[in-house]
């Protein structure tokens, strides 16, 4: 080949290649920098780095106005309401039937790989779709936090942004800590400087319940003993709300869920991956007490709990504070939202045997020390009174639908069930 056909060669080409070269290692150079402060979440320079140089690419006119849109109310004497981890399991179903019914719905979410991302990102495509926006950035981020606020004047927050999962506390402790107790702090610092405050909901846990064994729980039972961490930072989130109610007239209702379960569930839970093992021919641990001691949860179907979340938002009065001023007493409350029916968790799996039509590869073990507790039942009747709570879902028709989901999801697009 004649390489004089080539328009750069000899000195030209060799000067050009080395300016090439120094602009291309400038680039790398740069680029690690910007991934280094970035990624790094213990340093809090490189963490408010990381802030503003996320809040600025947020900002915009065109940007606000996919938000003001996504939070416009369309019904009469609807609500505008911020969800975060609106990309979450409770989260998309919330959203998407707040929008349904006219409220103005803006998502906020971070994305994490805590469980497969590419589930949480086709649960943004489905909100999309149904015409919610979702922000994505992280409840510790006071900037873009402050700024939502700026673009919307919220009236209600449904706050489901948490780290979830019992067992993984145990691994990544700090996890819980930042998204479950400095996230939630982050938040009410916001909510309480709004104009107008906007009355919150948030998820807490029926682990708050921990080592108690008065059954069923009721509100009203101790709640100082803990199993997990996990546990521990919803419990601090109770006190957090206690004290933001008390300074600020924040208007707080913490919902304790019980094992919430079904379509578009969380890959990190029980059901959800005996379902993934059974087909793939793997076996099941499933934990027993001392002495074969029966473990079982009050599993509570997802339609159950979006309709308690939207007794909570239709309830919740209005903060009496404004601009981090308490005008006057606000409301301050817990509900359990459970399905008041529990369920050894042998039973679930022969319910799934029977939906997947294979039988189980079952591996009974003993209960691991590692915050799981081996009963849980809600008293349900506070949720009723207050917010109309009724669940009507019973384990065998909410594993049928998240069956019929979990089949279709993943065998349509060919995808593969990332499950832990
Ligand atoms: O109500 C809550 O507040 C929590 O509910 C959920 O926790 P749990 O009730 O522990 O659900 P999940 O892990 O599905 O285990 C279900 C059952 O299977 C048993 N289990 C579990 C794992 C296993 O390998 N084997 C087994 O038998 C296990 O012993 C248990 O009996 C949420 O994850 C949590 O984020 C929180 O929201």
């Amino acid at each position: 080949m004649d390489k004089s056909a080539y328009p750069y060669h000899g000195g030209r080409l060799r000067w050009h290649s080395s300016l090439a070269k120094l602009t291309f290692w400038s680039f790398v150079f740069i680029g690690v920098i910007f991934i280094f402060f970035y990624r790094s979440p213990s340093s809090s320079s490189s963490s408010s780095a990381a802030a503003a140089t996320s809040s600025s690419s947020r900002g915009g006119p065109a940007w606000e106005k996919k938000v003001r849109t996504s939070a416009r109310i369309r019904s009469r004497n609807g609500f505008s309401v911020l969800v975060t981890g609106a990309a979450g399991f409770v989260g998309t179903h919330v959203s998407s039937a707040l929008k349904r019914r006219g409220d103005g719905v803006l998502g906020l979410d971070n994305f994490n790989d805590y469980y497969d991302p590419t589930l949480k990102r086709a649960r943004q495509a489905l909100l999309e779709r149904a015409g919610v926006f979702i922000v994505e950035g992280d409840i510790n981020d006071a900037a873009l936090l402050k700024k939502l606020f700026e673009v919307v004047p919220f009236t209600h927050v449904m706050h489901l942004a948490a780290q979830a999962g019992v067992r993984y506390a145990m691994q990544n402790p700090g996890s819980y800590v930042h998204s479950n107790i400095a996230g939630f702090v982050s938040l009410l610092e916001v909510c309480k400087e709004a104009t107008p405050q906007p009355a919150i909901v948030w998820a807490s846990s029926s682990s708050v319940y921990g080592l108690n064994t008065k059954v069923p729980f009721s509100e009203k039972d101790r709640t100082d003993q803990p199993a997990s961490l996990y546990a521990a930072t919803k419990k601090a989130g109770e006190e957090i709300a206690h004290t933001y109610n008390h300074i600020y007239g924040l208007s707080l209702t913490g919902l304790r869920f019980f094992t919430v379960y079904g379509p578009w569930g969380r890959p990190d839970m029980a059901y959800f991956f005996f379902t993934k093992d059974i087909l793939n021919g793997k076996s099941i641990p499933i934990f027993e007490g001392e002495n074969h001691g029966t473990v079982a949860r009050d599993f509570t179907y997802i339609d159950d709990i979006v309709k308690g979340c939207l007794g909570a938002l239709d309830t919740a009065q209005k903060s009496t504070g404004s601009g981090g001023k308490k005008k006057g007493p606000a409301q301050l409350r817990v509900f359990n939202l459970g399905n008041t029916s529990p369920i050894p968790v042998t039973n679930l799996v022969t319910i799934l045997e029977r939906l997947l039509k294979v039988k189980a590869k079952r591996n009974v073990m003993k209960l691991p020390r590692n915050g799981d507790v081996q009963f849980t039942h809600a008293n349900i009747s506070l949720a009723h009174r207050e917010l109309g709570y009724k669940p009507t879902t019973n384990l065998q028709t909410g594993l049928k639908k998240f069956v019929r989901w979990y089949l279709n999801y993943y065998s349509a697009a060919g995808k593969k069930a990332d499950a832990r």
